[in-house]
């Protein structure tokens, strides 16, 4: 398998990145940190989510980010949705593209959206019929991909049978989470083995937190399947409230200095890039999660 020319990353810093966040980050904060990334070249920005406040408490001011934020043209700017109600309160910030998130097990779908992963999907379909007549692109996510904090082993077919629902139902991309970042390169070729049947591969993104080190040898597994979108964290922030322990996803600024490795373009500055990420980890007193980062930054 050739590797790709060009990859396109989706940026989660702002939504996935500070969701965790038990200390309270001002809007100014959050706003400052989405345009510092939109500056660095990301074309695609989750910006913030539409979900009970009582459930994430971190992401209640999405709307007044999306409020606060310099859109450029060519940039994406999304959220995330669990339902109509987070659609609705979507479509009025202006949000131009929204995602739904699934999960490939029981035990994680009932923890973080509270019903099973069939009830998930029923309740995605007003919500992307309503997108639809709105004009609003929807990309699916499947939690636990490569394994589950409470339920374990995840089989493929678990995540190709999730998967496939959502692009049936109308979601342009489905990004697979390795939640709790357990996953191992050759675990990553088999699972997008069994999923890229149902799905073509350049509908498929890859989502790797960095829990035990491995998320950028998934990626360049991912790059051998033809997988050509992948999500990243700037400065490795993050964590998801239902996975106890699970550190941020895989560094922007790692994924980006693989890829230039591989001489593959995205359209970035890594110069830029650093500086927005060592500028929340200031804000949040936080050591940068990048290595990349880290070494550049003591030069
Ligand atoms: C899905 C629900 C709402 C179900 O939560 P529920 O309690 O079952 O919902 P409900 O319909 O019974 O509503 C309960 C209350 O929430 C309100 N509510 C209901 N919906 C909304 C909404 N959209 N926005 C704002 N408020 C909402 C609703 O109005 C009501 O308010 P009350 O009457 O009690 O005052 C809840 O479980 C929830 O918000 N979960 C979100 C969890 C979350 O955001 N997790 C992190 C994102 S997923 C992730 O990080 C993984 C990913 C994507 O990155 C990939 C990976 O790494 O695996």
């Amino acid at each position: 398998m050739n590797l790709p020319t060009s990859v396109r990353l989706v940026e989660v810093g702002p939504r996935d990145g500070l969701q965790n966040e038990k200390q309270p980050i001002s809007v100014a904060d959050k706003v400052r940190l989405v345009d510092d990334l939109t500056a660095a070249g990301l074309s695609y920005i989750e910006v913030g989510s539409f979900v009970s406040p009582k459930w994430v408490p971190q992401m209640a001011g999405s709307a007044e980010v999306f409020a606060g934020i310099q859109r450029q043209p060519g940039v994406t700017y999304a959220a995330l949705t669990p339902n109509l109600k987070g659609l609705e309160a979507a479509l009025e910030a202006k949000v131009e593209e929204v995602a739904v998130f699934a999960a490939a097990s029981e035990a994680f779908s009932q923890k973080n959206i509270n019903c099973s992963i069939a009830d998930s999907l029923q309740r995605f379909v007003p919500l992307m019929e309503a997108a639809k007549a709105a004009n609003v692109r929807v990309r699916g996510y499947v939690s636990c991909v490569l394994g589950c904090p409470y339920d374990g082993k995840i089989a493929p077919e678990q995540v190709a049978s999730v998967a496939r629902e959502l692009y049936a139902m109308g979601c342009y991309e489905v990004s697979l989470g390795d939640t709790i970042g357990t996953g191992t390169a050759g675990k990553t070729r088999s699972m997008l083995e069994v999923v890229g049947r149902d799905i073509p591969r350049d509908r498929l993104a890859g989502h790797f937190h960095d829990t035990y080190g491995q998320a950028l040898a998934n990626i360049y597994a991912s790059l051998l399947e033809g997988i050509n979108v992948f999500d990243s964290s700037v400065a490795g922030l993050g964590g998801c409230p239902y996975a106890k322990g699970a550190t941020g996803n895989v560094a922007t600024e790692d994924v980006l200095y693989l890829l230039q490795g591989l001489c593959i373009e995205t359209g970035m500055d890594m110069d830029k890039l650093i500086a927005a990420g060592q500028r929340i980890c200031e804000v949040l007193g936080k050591a940068n999660g990048s290595r990349v980062a880290r070494a550049r930054l003591s030069r």
